[in-house]
């Protein structure tokens, strides 16, 4: 596995912190993913979106197991956080433009008039969740356009599509890069767009074991949806906290147990409990299958 990060890669970081003053420490700014972005970012998002990245991952296809909520690896990813952060815990989402870090950042919010606050200062929605009886104030980074070695928070998101093979690669590079400048900060590998079946151009089994080479975790959501985003949030306190993702008392194999059955075979299943299994219908078969093998065979008529 490599572990040496491209110097081009890291001088474009460094270009787009030199591009930008904003830093997270300080006050974090807010974003709605529907405001317009100052010129600036705009003119990062579009290097972002030709930004090429010609990385080989494996085969395309369609989705093996399309499991939508799965461990990579064990049931106790490295949870780096030493103790419980004093402060507000910071989930940062990071990944291409496009995947849907937004309309994610807003899922995780909740509902904004009461629990998460915008304004015109921050980059950052805060809310209070409770997660296992227990409140922890949260601020959700949408969008991280700095050195990522200037990054602190208490969880990474690494956000692609699920239908754009170019993004799930970008989060390779991502967690690359994380790794170099912040080894100790869980990262959590989300799926998005899980939604849009068709176009689906990263198996869920590739993803699934990308994430297990980085020892993270991997969930394919639909933001859009809502589907599978409370999960989500509160393996991503849970980690923030510096505890296990799964809810107290439960292991990886009670999360994912219950899915492992892939949505094609659950399929085959309810097919083949629709198909009559009368011996009159047995009967009709062996006549149907005589008279075809008498085709091959004309002496037979
Ligand atoms: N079908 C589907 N569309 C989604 C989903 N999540 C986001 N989208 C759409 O994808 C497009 C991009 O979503 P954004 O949330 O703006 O993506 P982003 O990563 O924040 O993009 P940038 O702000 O450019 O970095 C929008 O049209 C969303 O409606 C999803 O789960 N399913």
């Amino acid at each position: 596995m490599p572990t040496d990060v491209p110097e081009d890669r890291l001088n474009n970081e460094e270009k787009a912190a030199k591009c930008d003053s904003m830093t997270l420490s300080s006050t974090p700014t807010v974003r709605r993913g529907s405001t317009p972005l100052p010129i600036k970012h705009q003119l990062k998002r579009e290097e972002a979106v030709h930004d090429d990245c010609d990385w080989t991952s494996g085969a395309t296809g369609p989705s093996a197991s399309p499991i939508s909520f799965t461990l990579a690896l064990d049931d106790t990813p490295t949870v780096s956080v030493e103790g419980r952060p004093d402060g507000p815990l910071r989930i940062a989402l990071l990944g291409q433009n496009g995947v849907g870090k937004s309309s994610l950042s807003v899922a995780l919010a909740g509902d904004l008039d009461s629990t998460a606050s915008v304004d015109s200062e921050g980059e950052g929605y805060v809310r209070t969740v409770t997660v296992d009886d227990e409140e922890s104030t949260i601020i959700i980074f949408d969008n991280w356009r700095q050195d990522l070695s200037a990054l602190q928070c208490e969880v990474c998101v690494l956000v692609f599509s699920v239908t754009d093979r170019r993004s799930f690669h970008r989060t390779a590079q991502l967690r690359l890069l994380l790794r170099e400048t912040q080894p100790q900060t869980p990262i959590i590998l989300v799926g998005n767009k899980s939604d849009l079946v068709r176009t689906r151009e990263v198996p869920s089994q590739e993803a699934m074991s990308s994430a297990a080479l980085f020892n993270c975790l991997y969930l394919e959501i639909s933001a859009s949806l809502d589907h599978r985003t409370p999960e989500l949030l509160e393996c991503a306190v849970r980690l923030a906290r510096g505890q296990s993702p799964w809810p107290p008392g439960t292991s990886a194999e009670d999360m994912c147990g219950g899915q492992r059955e892939s949505i094609t075979s659950r399929a085959k299943r309810f097919l083949s409990s629709l198909v009559p299994r009368y011996p009159r219908e047995r009967e009709v078969g062996k006549f149907l299958r005589q008279k075809s093998r008498s085709c091959h065979d004309l002496g037979a008529l």
